[in-house]
């Protein structure tokens, strides 16, 4: 721990707020697991880069928890957005490539928000030192380094003599991987289970169901297991992955691998909830509510005029007259002028206002409503982030493209835009002067030139019927007329 000189000393130094998965890396580095831990940080929070040797990390309000002393610093090349964002075998250079901790993800690298093109960013290679106490983590008072479990385990007598099987557990533990864990851990002196909760690691729970699936599975075992979560997050790279795991497991102890990944983990599927013991099963269904009462978007894109608004509106409405689901709107207009003031049409404005659509829709779907969002959005890949906020929510993203052709929408031009627009008065206009990538991942596209009002709703009703998201018959609950 630093002494309060060593702290004052420190004023002068830089300091940067990790991304959650750099934070998750700065867990396993105070916890002796990773040597070094790489952070990716602007220019403007770490002042001429190259010549920095030390950065204070701070948690998400500021406070410095860690300091990175700096043995290797790299520029990293900035892209222009998240589509193109930066690939971790272009984020740093072989060179400093020396720790799994060094690659940068895309969503790491460029944030949706941020603006285009600007100065390079800085990735800085180091050991760190703790501050203080890290006071946040996902069942944090489970939390135990691999020296702490050592001293437990041997009482601070004879360490070495304590023979300990370290289990990484990245998913719910089914009964015939626990029966094999019993017998492949017989031997042992003792058994710890290390729920892996870093970012992306967790599959198909939650990282806090994670803990709570594997602490019930550890009480059926006769050895009872201790159960220690561990910020491992998860790379784009499987054997990177499977190398880190190791090296997780064999600073706990004897790395036991157990883990069956043939069946993906996608909660969707996990039907077959009977092959996990009861008390396991009972969490997970908790978890995972029937598709009828899972967190859903709907998010309508298409360009202006093509009937956004109007088929949002009245699937709002249809939603509501069945009574069981509750609905908020995120219109285009509306968000604009309640969320997002200020913002106007260039690509960044557009993307921020994009992401906090997708902030709010996924927040919604999280607590299991229904969230409605009719934004041109003309940005496949600020559409994929919502996606990706939305299903990290634990919610349905059902994307659906309003096709209507530029030429039918500009006829419309209820507004009076496009003629704007084609004369001059209005810069960057989706269609006419600003781009609009067509969604090639679109789960329903409707041309309102050839469907009404009712058609095109009905087809989404329909859809959403079809997938569960919705009980049939459509109008549950709802009085009609005799
Ligand atoms: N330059 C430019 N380009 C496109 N649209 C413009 C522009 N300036 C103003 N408007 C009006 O703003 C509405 C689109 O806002 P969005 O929030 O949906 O746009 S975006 O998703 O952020 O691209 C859009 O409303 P809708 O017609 O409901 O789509 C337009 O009325
Ligand atoms: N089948 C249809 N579906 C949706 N809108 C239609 C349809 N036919 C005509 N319209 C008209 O087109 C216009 C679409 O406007 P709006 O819903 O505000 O579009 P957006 O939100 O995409 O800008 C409205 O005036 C609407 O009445």
């Amino acid at each position: 721990m630093n002494t309060r000189a060593d702290l004052e000393s420190a004023a002068d130094l830089p300091s940067w707020a990790p991304s959650p998965r750099e934070y998750d890396d700065l867990a396993l580095a105070l916890d002796g697991i990773l040597a070094e831990i790489t952070v990716v940080a602007p220019p403007d929070a770490v002042p001429a880069a190259a010549g920095v040797t030390a950065v204070d990390l701070t948690d998400l309000e500021g406070t410095p928890v860690a300091r990175l002393s700096v043995r290797r610093s790299a520029p990293v090349g900035r892209t222009v957005g998240p589509a193109d964002a930066v690939s971790p075998a272009d984020a740093v250079s072989p060179a400093d490539a020396v720790s799994p901790a060094d690659a940068v993800s895309p969503a790491d690298a460029v944030s949706p928000a941020d603006p285009a093109p600007g100065p390079e960013r800085w990735a800085l290679t180091g050991p760190v030192t703790p501050l203080r106490p890290r006071e946040d983590g996902v069942f944090r008072h489970l939390h135990r380094s691999p020296a702490q479990v050592r001293a437990d385990l041997t009482g601070g007598t004879c360490a070495g003599t304590v023979k300990v099987a370290a289990v990484p557990v990245d998913g719910p533990l089914d009964t015939a991987t626990l029966n094999r864990l019993a017998e492949t851990t017989a031997a042992y002196d003792a058994v710890v289970l290390l729920p892996l909760v870093g970012l992306g690691s967790p599959r198909g729970v939650s990282a806090h169901t994670l803990v709570r699936v594997t602490a019930a599975a550890a009480g059926l075992l006769p050895t009872r297991p201790l159960v220690v979560p561990v910020h491992l997050a998860a790379r784009a790279d499987a054997d990177e992955d499977a190398a880190l795991r190791l090296l997780v497991a064999s600073a706990y102890g004897e790395p036991v691998e157990v883990a069956d990944h043939s069946d993906g983990g996608d909660p969707t599927t996990w039907t077959d909830l009977g092959r996990y013991p009861a008390p396991v099963a009972d969490l997970l269904r908790a978890e995972h509510p029937p598709a009828h009462r899972r967190g859903l978007v709907v998010f309508f894109t298409g360009l202006s005029g093509s009937g956004k608004s109007t088929l949002a509106r009245q699937l709002h409405d249809l939603v509501l007259e069945r009574g069981d689901r509750t609905v908020t709107m995120l219109d285009g207009d509306v968000v604009r002028r309640m969320l997002s003031a200020g913002l106007g049409f260039s690509r960044a404005d557009r993307e921020a206002n994009i992401a906090r659509i997708g902030f709010v829709a996924a927040e919604v779907a999280r607590h299991g409503g229904v969230a409605i969002c009719a934004p041109i959005a003309p940005y496949a890949g600020t559409r994929n982030d919502v996606r990706r906020m939305v299903e990290a929510a634990g919610g349905v993203f059902v994307l659906v493209h309003v096709s209507t052709p530029l030429a039918e929408c500009e006829r419309r031009d209820r507004k009076g835009l496009y003629a704007k627009a084609r004369a001059g008065l209005i810069k960057e206009f989706t269609g006419i002067t600003d781009p609009y990538e067509v969604p090639t991942d679109a789960d329903l596209a409707l041309d309102t030139s050839h469907l009404s009002v009712d058609t095109a709703t009905s087809a989404v009703m329909d859809l959403l019927t079809a997938r569960g998201f919705l009980t049939a018959p459509g109008r549950a609950g709802s009085p009609d007329q005799p």
